[in-house]
């Protein structure tokens, strides 16, 4: 292809001010068929985006001839969610053209920021896990890594949130309204899918076994590429794929006047993919869930094996030129799904295809919480995947001889079964990926040691070389350079820009907090990013804030055990404090709160009520509402957080110490120069290492201390009782100030704090606000606080994608970079 580069008109896909100029005209002109005057403000987005696409596709045939020419081992990364947020803003600063750009567009009388502003992200996923995979896949091309992601082709996305009356009400996420300009469609690379129907088992003449799976239905899945480019480095491809019917459209049935039924087969297996389940960390369960896990893998698997094939190879060498990661277990049925395409499609010894299995898949565990740990019904794999359940239960008993001969007891041997049988039979996805991976790891060295310790403790007596841990990161280029430019270049002026690259470069910065000068100018880039965090909140909610006030930030997924209704507990003790004393001890505090509820999750859409119900009575209250304001921003998502983590002065990690497997949302806000009240738990206890713990604000029990607390017994109620401020509070959310005469709004809240507390709220309630305390006392010192948030920045080095990526490579995939 080199040559086809060197075509005249082809090379014109320069970076210059007047090639971009050039370009977008075109594209304006030519792919839209629009003239300035009429164009739309989507239309100059589209043409803009279009522009930019054919340089990251540039980058990316290049990257690909490079990986086939070097015949390279590579990675499949294999994930339900993706959460890529915007594409423009993060492409322009990869290319190295975000001044170009701006400057061509001016020429234009056009506007970049606005321009930037209409895309319209994919959220095609919950939150963590969904948006880590992106992180990773920004850093895969920027380190050069040979790599695909493979994901599903929602049509609707994770739901739009809007608040109204105070609750949360979700409506249909139209992504795709407007076309989405980053993706290509590729008809040639579509598969077969087969679901339900019978296997029957036969024997050739040489008396071996055939099995064959006779499917009730079979769908299509079409693959759509959209490329990820790394910074001035290679892209990659996200791979994802639609469901379709084999036959869109039954003339037969149509020519019989049955219309419905000429459809009906496109309408069903459309469905597959119509739509991102919403829950974020609770099982649905559903059969429809199931069948785009399956659907997407089963596509994913073929598509590798046709690219391994490709490269003239032996199938029996795939573990050696592809590993697959499983980003959590919802693309475990992987394990099931290789070994059937090795042994019934390409006629593979069971133990031949079995150890390429092992030795291709590596599974990544993401939560410990027992409620998201994925068990399917027997009966639902029989009726839908009766092959898989088959190989599943092969897979199980050949195990089971394997550690009979180990000495196991038999109780440890009935827990580690791939299949619960107590009640309803269900095999546990989670198993099965530890079994049917060479690596297993967790995502923070807290998490990964629980992981070892708790769910998979059994595992990891048996395979302890099996385990390991990978910290999780964040691309610090989306989530830094990109949306907080202020920053960026302050940095950059003063340490150079080889950060972008090298995060751990950012060490350079200690000796600045030290700088009277450099701490204001620092702390004057805060307060313009805190204008502009404020100009937004207004715009979203009406309500007004100072950008003077401190900053108190919680934006996350909504949960019990990441506790946002302990915040609330803290905000109502100020509240009442000021009340009764008639005299504000606080700094004038704007306390943000964002995150979605899974619909179907009664508590967390109760505490999203809480909080605006809070917020209604301290903002509307002219005592108090010049010190204390409280504020839910609708709609959390990436676009929005890169508007929230540069304006934030204080960052919440404050779950219940062994709930939260990491969090990333802390790294990004330590980045931005936010100090972090937290718990030891997740990724925190490794920040803290890192920013030292005397510029980290420490509160709560330990994972040791919680256990402790749950082994002996817990009484929140005598808690309850022994502290009176506490208790105040805790009334107060059936008091009539705050439920406006329906005493029974927050009863389930009262109840559940007050009986179970599953979380600890109450017991780590003094220690908090305590700490808060203290971080009330440093606010108020800002040498201090500019000094502690110029070390924490510098310190964030370990916390980018590209440590973790590396990680990975080293620690599992044994992968090297390929560079462009
Ligand atoms: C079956 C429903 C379901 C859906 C999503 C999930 C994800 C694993 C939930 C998730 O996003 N977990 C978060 O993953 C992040 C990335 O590793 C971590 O930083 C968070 O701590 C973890 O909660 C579990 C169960």
């Amino acid at each position: 292809t080199e040559n086809y580069f060197t075509q005249p008109g082809v090379a014109n896909i320069g970076l210059s001010k007047e090639d971009i100029k050039t370009s977008f005209l075109e594209k304006l002109f030519y792919s839209l068929g629009r003239i300035p005057v009429v164009a739309t403000k989507n239309d100059f987005y589209t043409s803009l985006a279009l522009t930019v696409r054919d340089r990251v596709f540039r980058k990316y045939v290049k990257s690909l001839e490079q990986y086939v020419e070097e015949d390279a081992r590579g990675v499949a990364y294999l994930s339900a969610e993706y959460l890529p947020g915007p594409h423009l803003g993060n492409n322009l600063l990869n290319l190295e053209i975000m001044e170009e750009t701006r400057e061509a567009l001016a020429e234009l009388n056009l506007n970049l920021d606005e321009i930037l502003n209409e895309e319209v992200e994919p959220g095609l996923g919950n939150g963590g896990l969904g948006r880590l995979a992106s992180c990773y896949m920004d850093s895969l091309a920027t380190l050069g890594i040979p790599s695909i992601a493979y994901g599903i082709r929602y049509e609707f996305g994770i739901f739009k949130q809007e608040i109204q009356d105070g609750w949360q009400i979700e409506s249909t996420d139209k992504w795709l309204h407007n076309r989405n300009p980053w993706e290509v469609i590729r008809p040639e690379i579509s598969f077969e899918v087969k679901f339900g129907g019978h296997t029957e088992h036969s024997r050739d003449q040489d008396n071996k076994l055939h099995i064959e799976w006779i499917p009730g239905t079979e769908i299509k899945g079409t693959a759509f590429d959209t490329p990820i480019l790394g910074y001035q480095s290679n892209a990659i491809i996200l791979r994802l794929w639609k469901a379709e019917a084999t036959e869109s459209f039954d003339f037969a049935a149509y020519n019989l006047g049955d219309y419905y039924r000429a459809v009906e087969k496109k309408m069903r297996s459309e469905n597959i993919t119509k739509v991102l389940y919403p829950n974020d960390e609770n099982l649905s369960g559903k059969e429809l869930r199931l069948k785009q896990q399956y659907f997407f893998v089963c596509c994913s698997l073929k598509d590798i094996i046709r690219l391994h094939l490709l490269q003239g190879r032996k199938l029996e060498t795939l573990h050696e030129k592809f590993t697959i990661q499983l980003n959590d277990t919802h693309p475990s049925i992987a394990v099931a799904e290789l070994m059937r395409l090795l042994v019934d499609v390409h006629q593979m010894g069971w133990e031949d295809a079995w150890k390429v299995t092992q030795n291709t898949f590596a599974y990544t565990n993401h939560t410990l919480l027992p409620e998201a740990l994925e068990k399917w019904p027997v009966n639902l794999l029989r009726n839908l995947l009766p092959r898989h359940l088959e190989i599943i239960y092969e897979i199980n008993s050949r195990f089971i001889t394997e550690i009979r001969e180990k000495d196991f007891s038999g109780e440890q041997i009935s827990r580690m079964f791939l299949i619960d049988d107590r009640g309803e039979p269900t095999v546990r996805m989670a198993h099965l990926a530890t079994v049917g991976s060479y690596k297993v790891n967790g995502v923070s060295a807290l998490h990964s040691g629980l992981l070892q310790e708790q769910v998979l403790k059994d595992f990891a007596q048996l395979w302890p070389k099996k385990f390991t841990n990978v910290t999780n990161g964040i691309t610090h280029r989306r989530f830094l350079a990109v949306s907080n430019p202020r920053l960026a270049a302050l940095i950059s002026e003063n340490i150079g820009k080889d950060w972008l690259t090298q995060l751990d470069k950012l060490k350079g910065l200690e000796p600045f907090a030290a700088n009277k000068d450099f701490r204001s100018k620092w702390m004057q880039v805060k307060l313009e990013n805190k204008k502009n965090l404020a100009t937004h909140i207004k715009e979203l909610t009406g309500i007004e804030i100072k950008p003077e006030m401190l900053l108190d930030i919680q934006v996350k997924r909504i949960h019990e055990y990441k506790r946002q209704h302990l915040k609330v507990l803290h905000i109502l003790s100020l509240y009442l404090q000021i009340k009764k004393d008639k005299q504000n001890t606080v700094p004038p505090t704007a306390f943000v709160f964002a995150g979605k509820a899974a619909p179907g999750y009664f508590m967390a859409k109760r505490i999203i009520k809480l909080i605006t119900s809070v917020g209604d009575l301290i903002n509307n209250d002219p005592e108090v509402n010049g010190t204390l304001k409280v504020i839910f921003l609708p709609n959390f998502s990436v676009k929005l957080a890169q508007h929230v983590y540069p304006g934030a002065d204080l960052s919440e990690q404050i779950s219940m110490a062994g709930k939260e497997a990491s969090g990333t949302g802390n790294m990004k806000f330590a980045l931005n120069g936010a100090l972090t009240v937290g718990t030891l738990d997740g990724a925190n206890v490794e920040i803290r290492e890192e920013v030292g713990e005397e510029n980290f604000f420490l509160f709560g029990l330990t994972t040791e201390e919680v256990a402790d607390k749950k082994k002996q017994g817990y009484h929140p109620y005598k808690i309850y009782s022994e502290n009176e401020n506490l208790k105040r509070v805790i009334d107060f959310l059936i008091s009539d100030e705050l439920t406006k005469g329906d005493p029974e709004l927050f009863r389930s809240v009262y109840d559940n704090l007050l009986n179970q507390d599953p979380y600890l709220l109450l017991e780590d309630y003094q220690s908090y606000v305590d700490q808060m305390e203290n971080v009330y006392k440093v606010w108020q010192d800002p040498e201090k606080w500019a000094q502690m948030s110029i070390l924490n920045v510098a310190n964030m080095g370990k916390f980018s994608s590209d440590r973790s990526i590396k990680d990975y490579c080293e620690k599992i995939w044994k992968v090297g970079a390929v560079k462009v």
